[in-house]
């Protein structure tokens, strides 16, 4: 569903994303790890075609599109904070977006979704303003399920959620994989990738320094081999 072949973009001559090749299947969970300025957004931001990759191959759900119209399609995006219209109510929120999209979803199943993700009733007419960092994650997960996306990209989206959230949202994402999408998730959190992913990779100077599937990993070898690499790469 994500594949990502030698994968290339510099910013001021200087390479961020290096040879890159990396591949997630319909179903399965895969973490994106790394250091800061290791290049998981970047890649992300190649993938979703927000910019330009200077070399390399995408390709979204097997469609022969170029990134940005791929991802329209097929794709979703939550990111670290989703950013919603502040004036709009959550319901109002998917209407208006999935419209963009050329979709047409009735308020009754915007209504059905919301619950699925677990906003709380109070909040479906609710002005987004007030809406904490986990609602807004849910409106985001109800997007994805509106439009159908079969390829889900992540960025720190469990970043500053607390754990009860974190682990809800958690759930979300594994149900949308259990139907079928592909998730890509960004995210320094050892700990929830090791819970949630079902593999993952390590990205260190734009590179991949190495991948585990996490059933194979016992508690705590996630964090002794990520820092590993970085103390041979010091
Ligand atoms: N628009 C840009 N112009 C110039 N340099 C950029 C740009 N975007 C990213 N970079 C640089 O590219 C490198 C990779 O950044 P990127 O944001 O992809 O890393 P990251 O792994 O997502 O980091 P973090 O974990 O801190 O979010 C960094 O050195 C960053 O400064």
């Amino acid at each position: 569903m994500i594949h990502i072949e030698k994968l290339g973009k510099r910013y001021d001559g200087r390479s961020v994303v290096d040879g890159l090749d990396l591949h997630v299947h319909g179903g399965e969970i895969y973490a994106l790890l790394g250091p800061n300025g290791a290049g998981k957004s970047t890649t992300i931001a190649c993938l979703l075609g927000f910019v330009e990759a200077d070399a390399g191959s995408i390709r979204l759900a097997g469609s022969r599109l170029p990134p940005a119209q791929a991802a329209v399609e097929h794709a979703a995006y939550i990111a670290e904070n989703v950013a919603l219209y502040e004036r709009l109510s959550g319901v109002e929120n998917v209407e208006f977006f999935m419209r963009l999209l050329g979709i047409r979803p009735g308020r009754g199943e915007i209504e059905t979704l919301l619950a699925r993700a677990g906003l709380p009733e109070h909040a479906w007419h609710r002005q987004a303003h007030g809406y904490s960092k986990g609602m807004r994650q849910k409106v985001g997960i109800v997007m994805a399920l509106a439009k159908g996306a079969k390829v889900l990209v992540l960025d720190e989206p469990t970043s500053g959620l607390d754990p009860e959230a974190s682990v809800a949202f958690g759930d979300l994402v594994r149900a949308l994989a259990d139907d079928g999408a592909a998730v890509l998730m960004a995210t320094h959190d050892l700990f929830r990738a090791q819970e949630l992913a079902d593999r993952c990779g390590m990205l260190v100077g734009g590179q991949l320094a190495g991948e585990w599937k996490l059933g194979e990993l016992n508690a705590g070898e996630l964090e002794r081999n990520y820092l590993d690499i970085l103390a041979r790469r010091a």
